[in-house]
């Protein structure tokens, strides 16, 4: 049954309730979650090489407003430094205007949702995840690589390190066991070498096929 969409009419207020459609195409989506410095970022580039996913980091499209300049700059830079949640509106605004822009229709949405606001939200726009990908690891080696990844960021320092596990542990590792209960959760154990953590990546992606010509 094809989906007749009138690209001028919000996602969210089409009269089929058509799900995953944003701006007229049908989009796939798949969440990359996991603890600050658990390697989604260095995993998400391998499987846009391989797999034609389009990488999309809600942090560094954050980063990126900061740096423009905008209104909301200031505020996002200050909560980023205090290590918690910016407003849903803002990283969702962010997020379907990048997947909008965008020639291609499948996307990595890298470090959200991280509360359940940021779930919430990208319901409430009806985008549901294929599955989600959970980079497992242990604080201790996250904390190590979060200090080793000099990449000049304002939260990368252990004040706010420690900040953003315990956000982590309260708000974003519910959002991983919501979709762990709805049978969505594809686990992975980070704390390997990177290239065997990406080994299997790939045999989860592989029901994706080659990367789209
Ligand atoms: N499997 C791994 N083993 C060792 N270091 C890793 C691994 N994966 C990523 N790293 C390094 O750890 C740091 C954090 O990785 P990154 O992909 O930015 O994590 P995240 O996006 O989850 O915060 C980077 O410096 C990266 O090079
Ligand atoms: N959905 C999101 C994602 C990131 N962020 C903010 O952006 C910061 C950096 O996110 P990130 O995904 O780049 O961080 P890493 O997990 O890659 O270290 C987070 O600590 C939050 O302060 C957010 O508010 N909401
Ligand atoms: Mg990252």
């Amino acid at each position: 049954m094809s989906t007749a969409v009138d690209a001028s009419v919000p996602v969210a207020e089409q009269e089929d309730g058509a799900a995953n459609i944003l701006a007229g195409k049908k989009v796939a989506v798949v969440f990359v979650l996991g603890g600050p410095g658990s390697g989604k970022g260095t995993q998400c580039s391998n499987i846009v090489e391989h797999f034609g996913f389009t990488h999309l980091s809600a942090g560094e499209l954050l980063r990126s407003e900061i740096k423009s300049g905008s209104e909301n700059g200031t505020m996002i830079d200050s909560i980023i430094k205090e290590g918690k949640i910016v407003p849903s509106e803002i990283t969702v605004k962010l997020l379907q205007e990048a997947m909008v822009k965008s020639e291609n229709d499948k996307f990595l949405i890298d470090g959200f949702p991280r509360n359940q606001e940021n779930r919430l939200s990208f319901e409430n726009i009806k985008i549901s995840p294929e599955f989600v990908l959970f980079f497992d690891c242990s604080e201790e080696e996250m904390v190590r690589r979060l200090l080793g990844r000099n990449q000049g960021r304002a939260d990368d320092n252990v004040e706010t390190i420690r900040k953003r596990f315990r956000v982590f542990e309260e708000s974003s590792l519910p959002v991983v066991q919501y979709y762990d209960s709805k049978g969505k959760v594809k686990k992975i154990n980070a704390a390997k070498p990177i290239l065997e953590v990406f080994e299997d990546v790939k045999t989860i992606f592989q029901s994706y096929g080659p990367k789209a010509a």
